[in-house]
């Protein structure tokens, strides 16, 4: 029984078929001709053609029942001889999924589904329609929250499903099980699916087995080995980063292939159509797959990919001689090929050669994503290429910027569950509440009058900590507090230890990950800052603004495109999220923090205008979704980029 889609918004991989095994088996093919009726609900007109000499008395009739219609009473239990065969008989509300009752599967020859495009979209809470054309799109990814979360990428990867998802398509993410002995019961709901592969790579046969939990529209696809358990972080342990993440997430990258064409997920495959979304290095190796190991088989001809940068300074690279480890043809050596400028090389002997994955996807995905518009500049320049610059360029004419939204189910400072107290735009009360409850767990004296400004965020190179650092001194003098949430290096750990220790009523340096104080403190700050050193595109600062706290970040990528600096002389008043300054000097952080600090003492209108500008932008996914919906459909209008 094959099942095809006729007509724009083709429909066929969401039809199911439940077969009646007292139906008498007939060869025929059934059309369903899909009609909108109302928001989320259509009528599907059944027609059945088969074998003239097919005895209509034979066949049960059809019972089409609805997600959102009960299900009648099921004929097909005892199908009435005398029963009218088909024509256009079966008729009922359902929802995109069609189901089939008291039709024998094996009686089946196809099924055709046809939807005008009108007919097809999947229509929003004003009845407009959402997604033109609805795909099947796999996420390839090394983490995603709520299951794995090392920093944005877990977060994005984590929302962004779920919004394409309630636009219409079917949506299935790729990640690793990660068993940690902390994070395990994140993955209590996921199922065992009964698939196992062996993925031929490192000098032998791995088995991979596949986990599955559908939730919020999406199917999550987790990808089980022994090398995914283990303690620490997703990454590495206290010793760095572990020496096999080229194999774990070789592993990940030839599961992600093979999930789309082995699980039955809700009944039916995704397919050979897909549009692979592969998340920086970790997931770069797909599109050199499905170039060098599928489509030469003409597997994968109609599927495209996207590689998404989130962050362009991690590319999985490792020594040259690990190639044939990965088990890819010896002529594509070229496409991972990598050689560091001598500077960068440890001794005179060393030629430099390495593989990248990440080049490897710039130079085979089928389009390029950065997640702002400003990285998508900066990525093609010298000085924030990270080495990719010219390969970036060169693929200028595939090369976008979309900025991330954020997830408002687990960022609203309305129904928050991490805070104490809650609060709106309407209504700022609660968050003087929040400030007050944070400074008490703190242990910083509780005043409302004195400026609290709060970092949060991995303390990486990246992240201008030691800028932080630096003007600390300066800072401690004024009447501020200051807390700071992180973990990474141990240096910048110690570090936040010891000015703890040396300013007691100002200073709170808390190391580690926590999302519930993370959340706890975005709501009780007054100020957050963020001095990056470059940001592709950043979260805490839209977090910050959705919560009424004003960001003072230096304008860089991400941070430039999303915080607008305060204006109090704009064409229509004051205007502005927060501030942004440049360049990236101690001296022009402390002035852009002293500006923030006097406007929130001396000037209380203004800010507070730069509270509810920041909590009143638009920052949910919805726009960000439809932007990558174009990126997708540019895609297939174009040949694959390598066939
Ligand atoms: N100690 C801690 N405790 C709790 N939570 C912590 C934490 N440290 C960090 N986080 C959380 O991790 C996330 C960090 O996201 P960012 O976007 O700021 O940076 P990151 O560099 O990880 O992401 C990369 O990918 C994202 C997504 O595309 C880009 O926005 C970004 O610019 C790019 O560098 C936020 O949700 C933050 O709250």
């Amino acid at each position: 029984m094959a099942a095809t889609g006729v007509g724009a918004g083709c429909l066929a991989p969401s039809v199911r078929l439940r077969a009646d095994p007292a139906a008498r088996a007939t060869a025929c093919v059934v059309r369903a001709r899909l009609r909108r009726v109302a928001r989320g609900r259509y009528v599907a007109e059944l027609s059945r053609e088969g074998p003239a000499a097919r005895p209509a008395q034979q066949l049960a009739p059809p019972v089409v029942p609805g997600f959102l219609a009960p299900p009648p009473p099921a004929p097909a239990q005892s199908p009435a001889p005398t029963q009218p065969p088909l024509p256009d008989a079966g008729v009922g509300e359902l929802a995109p999924d069609l189901l089939l009752e008291g039709i024998a599967e094996d009686s089946i020859d196809t099924i055709v589904v046809a939807a005008s495009e009108q007919d097809s979209e999947i229509m929003d809470a004003n009845d407009q329609p959402l997604a033109k054309v609805t795909r099947s799109i796999v996420f390839v990814t090394g983490e995603a929250a709520p299951y794995a979360k090392s920093g944005g990428l877990g977060d994005v990867c984590g929302s962004l499903p779920i919004a394409l998802a309630a636009r219409g398509h079917r949506v299935m993410v790729v990640m690793p099980r990660y068993l940690n002995g902390t994070s395990d019961k994140n993955y209590a709901k996921a199922l065992y699916t009964g698939k196992h592969i062996k993925i031929p790579c490192f000098g032998g046969s791995h088995e991979v087995t596949f986990f599955h939990e559908y939730r919020d529209n999406v199917d999550w696809v987790f990808v089980d080995h022994p090398s995914y358990h283990r303690p620490g972080s997703l990454y590495g342990d206290n010793f760095g980063a572990f020496g096999d993440n080229q194999f774990r997430y070789t592993l990940l990258c030839y599961a992600a292939c093979e999930a789309p064409l082995i699980l039955e997920l809700g009944g039916y495959i995704y397919g050979q159509s897909c549009m692979f979304v592969v998340n920086d290095w970790h997931a770069s190796l797909v599109p050199v797959l499905l170039a060098a190991k599928y489509r030469p088989y003409g597997v994968y001809r109609d599927s495209r990919s996207t590689l998404v940068i989130h962050n362009l300074a991690h590319q999985g690279v490792e020594p040259a001689s690990t190639y044939p480890d990965l088990g890819l043809p010896p002529e594509w050596y070229g496409a991972l090929e990598w050689v560091f400028p001598e500077w960068a090389r440890r001794h005179a002997l060393d030629k430099g050669e390495a593989v990248n994955f990440l080049k490897g996807a710039v130079v085979t995905a089928d389009r390029i994503v950065t997640v702002s518009q400003g990285y998508s500049w900066e990525v093609t320049t010298a000085e924030g290429g990270q080495g990719l610059n010219e390969l970036l360029s060169s693929r200028k004419s595939v090369l976008n910027g979309i900025v991330n939204g954020i997830d408002i189910n687990d960022w609203n400072p309305t129904t928050d569950k991490c805070l104490p107290h809650h609060y709106s735009v309407d209504d700022l009360s609660g968050k003087a509440k929040c400030k007050a409850e944070l400074q008490r767990e703190l242990g910083l004296p509780v005043r409302e009058d004195v400026p609290l400004i709060g970092f949060i965020g991995r303390l990486d190179y990246q992240k201008g900590i030691d800028l932080i650092k630096m003007a600390i001194p300066d800072l401690m003098r004024e009447d501020v507090q200051f807390v700071m949430l992180g973990s990474g290096d141990p240096v910048f750990e110690g570090w936040m230890r010891s000015t703890e220790s040396s300013y007691k009523d100002k200073f709170r340096g808390w190391v580690g990950f926590s999302v519930p104080v993370s959340h706890r403190i975005t709501a009780g700050c007054d100020i957050l800052l963020m001095p990056s050193r470059f940001e592709p595109c950043g979260l805490n600062q839209l977090y910050a603004m959705q919560y009424g706290t004003v960001p003072v970040v230096h304008g860089t990528g991400g941070l430039r495109d999303t915080v607008e600096t305060f204006n109090p002389f704009g064409a229509k008043g004051e205007e502005g999220t927060g501030w942004a300054f440049s360049p990236l000097t101690v001296e022009k952080m402390l002035w852009a923090l002293r500006t923030a600090i006097s406007t929130f003492r001396e000037h209380k209108p203004s800010w507070e205008g730069l509270m509810k500008r920041g909590m009143t932008k638009d920052h949910t996914w919805d726009h960000a979704a439809e932007q990558y919906e174009q990126i997708f459909e540019w895609a297939f209008v174009d040949q694959p980029y390598v066939m």
